[in-house]
């Protein structure tokens, strides 16, 4: 299935753009965080048994942020130099300040992320998050709670989702396995908490 013209295809409160890098800096970033990050597996508890999560994490924030994603805490790291920059100009461009950083290491298709909102209360309400993707192209679901209706799009390297507005109220999302994919992919996604 091809996914065409994403940007058409989005509910409110998602906002998709093609390039925020280029392709070759995308991809050399993706080199540089996997060698570079702490990287984390998290276990989780499921029906009383605990899980090593299917993906690796890394939690990057300012010194005063107390965030515990999924009631799980993962130690949080210093910002990269490169991550600290691109935090920068983030926050020129939106006018919004980030200070905190969750990122994702898929490190193939089987490593997945299931249904959820990034609706923990130190978020706030209806709060503003920007996720770039880096490496592989992998799917990416979005559930109207409500009505059930589900969006399918193609996350790109070197790509931007803005999510706002209701996009966690009223949404959950998901990012698949697809097997067939073999390439690894890091989402970064640039939050506020507490402020
Ligand atoms: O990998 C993605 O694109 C989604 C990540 C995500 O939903 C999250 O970090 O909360
Ligand atoms: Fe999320």
């Amino acid at each position: 299935m091809t996914l065409q013209n994403p940007e058409l295809l989005l509910p409110h409160g998602f906002d998709y753009i093609k390039h925020v890098m280029s392709y070759s800096k995308g991809i050399a970033l993706y080199e540089y965080l996997v060698a570079n990050l702490n990287w984390q597996q998290p276990q989780i508890q499921v029906f009383g048994k605990l899980h090593r999560i299917p993906r690796l994490q890394s939690f990057i924030a300012d010194n005063d942020v107390n965030y515990s994603y999924s009631k799980q805490t993962l130690s949080s790291e210093h910002w990269p130099s490169v991550l600290d920059d691109m935090r920068m100009r983030l926050q020129k461009t939106y006018g919004y300040r980030f200070n905190a950083l969750l990122v994702n290491w898929y490190r193939d298709g089987n490593d997945c992320m299931g249904w959820h909102s990034d609706d923990e209360p130190e978020l706030g309400i209806n709060p503003f998050i920007v996720s770039i993707s880096l490496g592989a192209s992998r799917k990416f679901v979005i559930k109207e709670k409500t009505s059930k209706t589900t969006y399918n799009i193609l996350l790109e390297n070197g790509s931007g989702l803005l999510m706002h507005s209701t996009s966690q109220s009223g949404y959950q999302h998901a990012l698949p396995k697809q097997t067939r994919v073999k390439g690894g992919r890091i989402n970064l996604t640039f939050r506020s908490v507490g402020q």
